[in-house]
């Protein structure tokens, strides 16, 4: 039987470049974390989305994640509405989007990312949110994204690029050691229209 080799079989595959990655954030001190975050809040507070309230769904950073706490707490505090992914409990490798506030009760899921406990009248459909934070592990020159591995997050922007949620405006954000030249992309890949690194606010649409 004839063997399939892959296209370009000195390529990294992806297994490879999120190990590679995952390391690269995971060098960074506390204090460069720190001041990548902030250098991010920065640059979204410009951005035009931001500048009236509007209902933002955030992620809440764990590990060596670009952190989003502080940011979370600004936007709350300047009116913004914010929602987190819960980890759907029926359709396994979905995520819901849950309202959250001081009255927040929370719980550990099963990657042990805090998420706040599901109350269904907090789930904030997608239709009604204005911005998404995606985290990701890398990116790329025209917007292709690098998850964790388990298609959350490409689920979820599979109904966007459908047209269903018009009103919304996914951002990666990222540090800028998560970018890449090129990653290697499958058909369910949904690439992101904006990327914000510490330096840089990577626009994809034109
Ligand atoms: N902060 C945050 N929340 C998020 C995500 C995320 O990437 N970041 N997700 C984005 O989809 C969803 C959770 N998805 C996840 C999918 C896989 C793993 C995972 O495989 N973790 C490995 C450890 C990987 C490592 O750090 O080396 C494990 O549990 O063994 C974690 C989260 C929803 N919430
Ligand atoms: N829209 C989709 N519908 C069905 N399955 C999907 C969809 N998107 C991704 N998947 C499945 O999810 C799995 C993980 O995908 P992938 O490795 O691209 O995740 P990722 O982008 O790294 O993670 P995440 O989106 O959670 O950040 C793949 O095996 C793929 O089959």
């Amino acid at each position: 039987m004839k063997r399939q080799l892959p296209q370009n079989s000195s390529a990294p595959s992806r297994q490879q470049l999120r190990r590679e990655l995952l390391a690269a954030r995971k060098a960074l001190s506390a204090a460069e974390r720190k001041q990548a975050a902030a250098a991010i809040q920065t640059q979204l507070l410009t951005l035009a989305e931001l500048q009236q309230p509007c209902s933002i769904g955030s992620y809440h950073s764990v590990r060596a994640e670009l952190p989003t706490h502080t940011l979370n707490q600004a936007l709350q505090h300047g009116g913004h509405s914010v929602a987190l992914p819960v980890l759907h409990p029926i359709v396994k490798h979905h995520l819901l989007m849950l309202h959250i506030d001081e009255h927040s009760e929370w719980r550990h899921n099963e990657y042990a990312i805090p998420e706040p406990v599901l109350e269904c009248q907090r789930v904030v459909p997608l239709q009604s949110l204005h911005v998404l934070f995606v985290p990701l592990v890398g990116f790329d020159a025209v917007g292709n994204r690098l998850g964790m591995g388990g298609g959350f997050y490409d689920r979820t922007l599979a109904g966007w690029r459908a047209g269903r949620y018009p009103n919304l405006h996914p951002i990666g954000l990222a540090y800028d050691c998560q970018f890449v030249e090129s990653l290697p992309t499958e058909a369910w890949d949904v690439p992101l229209p904006r990327v914000i690194t510490p330096t840089k606010i990577w626009d994809f649409r034109c």
